[in-house]
């Protein structure tokens, strides 16, 4: 079985890792939890989300955590941006990269970003004309790609129509967001050999949340048909607020681990990431999300 030599990693921990957070996090943490995963090795990570603080009150000093970090040469920092308000208060607070969501339900569309999948598009054009004139790579999020907690079975077609849209609109990648993590490998297989019919599949991201405990399996099968690159959350932490149970993202950790016994290179060093989601957990009173983790700690 042939499998990409090199794979990026997304980390979406400090977005959609802490977005779900009910209890106070205040920007040194999310700072510190930043910095020591870029010390990990990761370079491509979620610092943020200019969305309404009264809908995701965790991200409402998201300006502030672009403000304080230590950029180094080489990461990326991005950011979610669902419109022009959130597009501009990105590129004010220096984010190197936004993400526009949208989602292959229509009623899932309306909770999260309150407009249906038509309307979200007509609001993406303008970030994307934005971001194209100021030089910001623009990432486009598929939602609810397998299953969707208002509507349940979501048809692979939309998926790959909604991946296509974005895509077209000059979005560089596409991720696509096993939302509720419902998928199963053979489900993740159909949904993924749909939208590369649409996008190229080097052009093609997953995004897998592990409320069912299908992740690894499901980045496995992406992997074998060529999927390279993955976004996953350190120490398995978030869900999505407008997906009630839905459980963290896979955990970095996890998919490292997995990557390191597959042969497969993604530069970053798993003692450091450990330790960076160790330090969160600690800070929120919790035990880690990630099997490797607790593994490796004993
Ligand atoms: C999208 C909106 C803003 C539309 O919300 P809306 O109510 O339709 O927006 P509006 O344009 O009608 O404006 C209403 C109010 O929102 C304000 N507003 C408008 N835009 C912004 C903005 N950018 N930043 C800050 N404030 C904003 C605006 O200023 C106004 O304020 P008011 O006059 O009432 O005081 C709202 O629905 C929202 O904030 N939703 C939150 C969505 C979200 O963050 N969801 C979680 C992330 S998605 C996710 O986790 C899934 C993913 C990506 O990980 C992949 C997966 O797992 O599947």
């Amino acid at each position: 079985m042939s499998y990409p030599q090199k794979v990026r990693i997304v980390e979406v921990g400090a977005r959609d890792g802490l977005q779900n957070e009910k209890q106070p996090i205040n920007v040194a943490t999310k700072l510190s939890l930043i910095h020591q995963l870029v010390d990990a090795g990761i370079v491509h990570i979620e610092a943020g989300s200019f969305v309404n603080p009264k809908w995701v009150p965790q991200m409402a000093g998201s300006a502030d955590v672009f403000n304080g970090l230590q950029r180094q040469r080489g990461v990326t920092y991005s950011a979610l941006t669902p419109n022009m308000k959130g597009f501009e208060a990105a590129l004010a607070a220096g984010a190197s990269e936004v993400a526009i969501f949208g989602a292959a339900s229509e009623s899932f569309s309306q909770k999260n970003i309150n407009c249906s999948i038509a309307e979200s598009i007509v609001r993406f054009k303008p970030v994307m004309e934005a971001a194209q004139k100021a030089n910001i790579p623009v990432r486009g999020y598929v939602s609810c790609i397998a299953g969707c907690p208002y509507e349940g079975d979501i048809s692979i077609d939309k998926v790959a129509e909604v991946a296509h849209t974005l895509f077209d609109m000059g979005c560089y990648e596409i991720s696509l967001g096993d939302t509720i993590g419902v998928g199963t490998p053979a489900v993740i297989r159909r949904i993924i050999a749909a939208t590369q019919q649409q996008v190229p599949i080097e052009k093609l991201a997953v995004h897998f949340h592990d409320t069912y405990g299908q992740a690894l399996a499901n980045i496995y099968a992406a992997l074998e048909l060529g999927v390279s690159v993955i976004d996953s959350s350190v120490a398995g932490l978030g869900g999505c607020p407008y997906a009630q149970g839905a459980s963290g993202n896979v955990a970095t950790e996890d998919v490292v681990y997995m990557l390191n016994g597959l042969g497969i290179d993604h530069g970053i060093d798993l003692d450091k990431l450990i330790q960076a989601g160790t330090s969160i957990c600690q800070h929120l009173g919790r035990s880690s999300g990630s099997k490797v983790a607790i593994a490796c700690q004993g």
